[in-house]
């Protein structure tokens, strides 16, 4: 029967990573892909920069928006502090069925690290819940990288959630391949943000990308 994308990056992983051991989970889904077929996680050029970020923001509070199948959930966690609160959104099941036991496989669960909480839902649902459902008064780092679309509509519904603060950051896939324009725009114009671009490519390719780093000021 056909096998999805998604189960086959799945098996990558329970075949060529090691059980509780986050960086060869990484290492078995970046050599799959660059091997093999090509997928949207962040990659390990951009998870580098993701990482140096996590490790500078080294951040008590942690939203991703869209899990995927765990790629860079897996990678962010691995560096967090065991008290941190890390919450990763994901509305599609299939992915997030995945994404979970990547997840598991790294072992997140019961390592002393942090076991970041997959919720399956919408962020435009999840974001106004936020609050109330996890105790989380701000976020100290966002990282968006879910439908390029929706990143403009859910920092705005962050701002008015009052989920993020003074030096809060976010930290945004894509914004040049497949691009946000309507985000960059916004945020560019807006006094309320410091933004700053790491160079960088896309996952497995040599085309031209970036993550764009936006510190908030005010
Ligand atoms: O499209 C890309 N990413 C989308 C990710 C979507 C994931 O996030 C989930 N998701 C989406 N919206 C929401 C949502 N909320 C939505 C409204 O509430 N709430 C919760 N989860 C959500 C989806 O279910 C997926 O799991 C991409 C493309 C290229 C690319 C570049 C070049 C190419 F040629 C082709 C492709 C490279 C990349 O790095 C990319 O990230
Ligand atoms: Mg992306």
């Amino acid at each position: 029967s056909f096998v999805s994308l998604r189960q086959r990056i799945l098996s990558a992983v329970q075949k060529n990573a090691t059980r509780g051991d986050p960086r060869s989970v990484i290492r078995a889904i970046d050599q799959f892909c660059s091997q093999k077929e090509w997928a949207m996680n962040v990659g390990n050029e951009k998870g580098c920069i993701l990482d140096s970020v996590v490790s500078e923001v080294n951040p008590a509070t942690v939203l991703e928006l869209g899990t995927y199948c765990g790629y860079s959930t897996v990678r962010i966690a691995s560096l967090l502090p065991p008290y941190a609160k890390f919450i990763t959104l994901e509305f599609n099941p299939d992915f997030a069925a995945v994404a979970r036991q990547v997840i598991a496989w790294a072992g997140l669960e019961d390592k002393v690290k942090i076991k970041p909480c997959l919720v399956e839902g919408a962020s435009s649902d999840w974001i106004p819940k936020i609050k109330e459902q996890f105790g989380i008064k701000t976020f100290d780092l966002v990282f968006l990288d879910h439908w390029k679309e929706h990143y403009l509509s859910d920092t705005k519904l962050m701002e008015e959630c009052g989920l993020l603060r003074k030096g809060s950051v976010l930290l945004a896939d894509n914004v040049i391949c497949p691009g946000a324009p309507d985000y960059v725009e916004y945020v560019r114009s807006s006094p309320r943000y410091k933004s700053h671009y790491f160079r960088s490519h896309l996952e497995y390719t040599k085309a031209e990308e970036n993550l764009w780093y936006l510190g908030i000021i005010e």
